[in-house]
């Protein structure tokens, strides 16, 4: 294992033959604090490299603070449903991928002017409020009349209104993290158009809800802010708040040598069965139009997979037998456009059926597609 070392920042890489894992490294420092930047701007990667601290990592002893960026990304908590929380239509069309993290709590935006800070300590240690301190205090140190300070529901906010900081944690049986958004100069357009869900009058569940706050940008009331800047600033105030003295060592979080079982935690992170099977149950209910013909839909979604599915439609305009054949492809399918889509293609083309029939059916599916 390599490691560079200036006075302030150093590089971990593993160009010679490795001897250690990151976490043995970390016990050959022995130092009681220590401060990392991911190298990837993905956000698989890095979710992963959040599970891999925080399930190898001797928290017991030494506390962490992981620095990262992503590129532009929608991230849900634990227990949400993405129908409710965003536009997934708009973050397709965008390219915009979803990640569902192990944390809880709301839905937030990353693009590559936010900036994310996982605090990692022993259960013991965790404490949100003295975390947000060194982010707030790092702010004060760069700009000194900039008024920024923590609420009770840990957000951060500038001018006493807007929210610059969105907070977040997963306590295990020993350890904890506290991770946290930093606003700089994410797109707001963007922020709001995919944060605007298409489908959440129709749906109803227990998840957990998001709070929309009105938000701003750091480099919005100060533009020669900038958040490379910001983050050693951060780095420098997280060593004088816990009295440590770490570099900030740069980690490439694809390096399964370094991590073993790494790429395994990024895979499992991207799997459709995490991001939207582990959606807690919902039931959508809507009335469709088509043809002028009101069509009502109501169902029910557990493991995002369509557990009862009705179909309200006048049998003078499609008969009944079709509708409950057609009900019957859709139960025990993903609640999900392209999958729905195949089916009832599959359908079309396995049942003979005039080409009249054939059409409204079609534009029945492109009805249902838009609420998924
Ligand atoms: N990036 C970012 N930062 C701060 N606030 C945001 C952001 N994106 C959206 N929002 C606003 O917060 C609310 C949701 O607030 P809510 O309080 O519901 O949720 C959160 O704050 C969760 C923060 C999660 C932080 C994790 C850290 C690493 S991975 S994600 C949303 O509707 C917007 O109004």
């Amino acid at each position: 294992m390599i490691l560079r070392l200036s006075s302030r920042a150093c590089v971990l890489s593993g160009s010679v033959r490795l001897k250690s894992t990151l976490a043995s490294f970390f016990d050959d420092l022995g130092k009681s604090g220590i401060i990392l930047k991911s190298a990837s701007s993905g956000i698989f990667e890095n979710l992963a490299l959040e599970d891999w601290i925080h399930d190898h990592v001797d928290l017991q002893n030494r506390s962490l603070l992981l620095l990262w960026r992503n590129s532009p990304v929608v991230v849900i908590g634990r227990h949400q449903n993405p129908w409710q929380e965003c536009n997934l239509p708009a973050t397709r069309r965008l390219g915009i991928p979803l990640a569902r993290r192990r944390s809880g709590g709301g839905t937030v935006f990353h693009d590559f002017g936010n900036i994310n800070m996982t605090f990692f300590t022993s259960k013991k240690k965790y404490d949100r409020h003295r975390n947000l301190k060194v982010v707030t205090s790092a702010l004060k140190a760069l700009r000194p009349n900039l008024d920024v300070a923590a609420t009770d529901r840990f957000d951060i906010l500038l001018n006493g209104h807007y929210k610059i900081s969105g907070t977040a944690a997963k306590l295990g049986r020993s350890s904890a993290y506290h991770h946290c958004t930093l606003l700089c100069s994410v797109d707001r357009s963007v922020l709001s158009s995919v944060l605007k869900s298409n489908t959440a009058e129709v749906i109803k569940s227990n998840a957990t809800p998001s709070v929309p706050s009105p938000v701003k940008n750091l480099l919005e009331v100060d533009p020669t802010f900038d958040s490379s800047t910001i983050m050693e600033a951060i780095a420098s105030q997280y060593n004088s708040e816990f009295g440590f003295d770490s570099p900030v060592i740069t980690v490439d979080p694809t390096h399964e040598a370094l991590m073993p079982g790494i790429h395994k935690m990024a895979h499992d992170l991207q799997t459709w069965e995490w991001i939207y099977g582990k959606t807690p149950k919902f039931s959508v209910c809507t009335a469709l139009v088509v043809d002028d013909v009101n069509i009502k839909l109501d169902m029910d979604v557990r493991n995002g997979t369509v557990e009862r599915c009705a179909l309200e439609i006048p049998a003078d305009w499609l008969s009944p037998e079709i509708v409950n054949e057609l009900i019957s492809t859709l139960k025990g399918s993903r609640y999900c456009p392209n999958e729905t889509a195949v089916l009832v293609a599959a359908f079309m083309r396995t049942r003979s059926m005039t080409d009249n029939v054939a059409e409204k059916i079609h534009r029945l599916c492109e009805e249902m597609l838009s609420v998924m």
